[in-house]
């Protein structure tokens, strides 16, 4: 029988927003995914403080993939605590499954600075999309190691999308509209919760 296959893609989600679940889902066309786990980080040490709390994030992925039978929020990383190693999630996982690990292309240039970055490829495939502004490059000593371990990255077929939680957190800054950008459902209750309005930055 074949092995179920699980996409995790985790994030700041600060907030969800559209490029992020339509990633998952051409994750889950891409690579015939059983499911895909959406996981929050705690506290992503490289990122200066976050701007909503983490269980408003929590809600906020919840509303986002309501209705999307394949997509599920993993808030493993949230109930943990602490600085956020994704090796930490890796190895929590249960055997057996095939996981992919999903990232933009700016994560990609990046990766050699995540906590055992080499554990990391060790346990997952990477599956890359593109991302306007990114050139999607690996860094030459993952490539080596990826070699040797015969798992080169996927590359997603993914039409780039401009959408960033970082130019969100500024339109709603300014009180400017995010019309094509978050969920209806995203949106209604980052207006409810009067969530982004002024810059102010929560740590919990
Ligand atoms: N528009 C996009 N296209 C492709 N990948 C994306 C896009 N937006 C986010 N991602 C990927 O989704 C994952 C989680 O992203 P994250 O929650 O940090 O959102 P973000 O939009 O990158 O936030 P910020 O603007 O605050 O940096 C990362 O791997 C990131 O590269
Ligand atoms: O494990 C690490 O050291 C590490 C370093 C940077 C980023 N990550 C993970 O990469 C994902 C995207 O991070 P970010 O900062 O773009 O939201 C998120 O799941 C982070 O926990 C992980």
């Amino acid at each position: 029988m074949a092995l179920r296959r699980i996409g995790l893609l985790g994030g700041s989600f600060d907030p969800v927003h559209l490029a992020h679940t339509a990633l998952a889902q051409a994750a889950c066309a891409c690579l015939g995914l059983d499911e895909l786990q959406l996981i929050p980080a705690a506290d992503p040490w490289q990122r200066p403080p976050l701007a909503a709390s983490a269980q408003q994030r929590l809600d906020m992925l919840r509303l986002a993939v309501a209705g999307q039978a394949r997509l599920h929020v993993n808030p493993v990383e949230i109930e943990r605590g602490g600085k956020t190693y994704t090796i930490d999630t890796l190895e929590g996982l249960p055997e057996g499954p095939e996981y992919y690990w999903i990232l933009g292309g700016d994560q990609l240039r990046n990766f050699c600075s995540w906590h055992r970055w080499a554990d990391i490829v060790a346990r997952v495939r990477l599956a890359v999309a593109q991302r306007p502004g990114s050139d999607s490059l690996a860094p030459p000593e993952l490539n080596d190691v990826l070699q040797v371990l015969g798992r080169p990255i996927v590359e997603l077929p993914f039409e780039p999308m401009a959408i960033s939680a970082s130019d969100i957190r500024r339109r709603l800054a300014a009180g400017q509209s995010t019309q094509g950008l978050l969920d209806p459902a995203v949106a209604h209750y980052i207006a409810e919760h009067r969530l982004y309005r002024t810059g102010s930055f929560q740590t919990s």
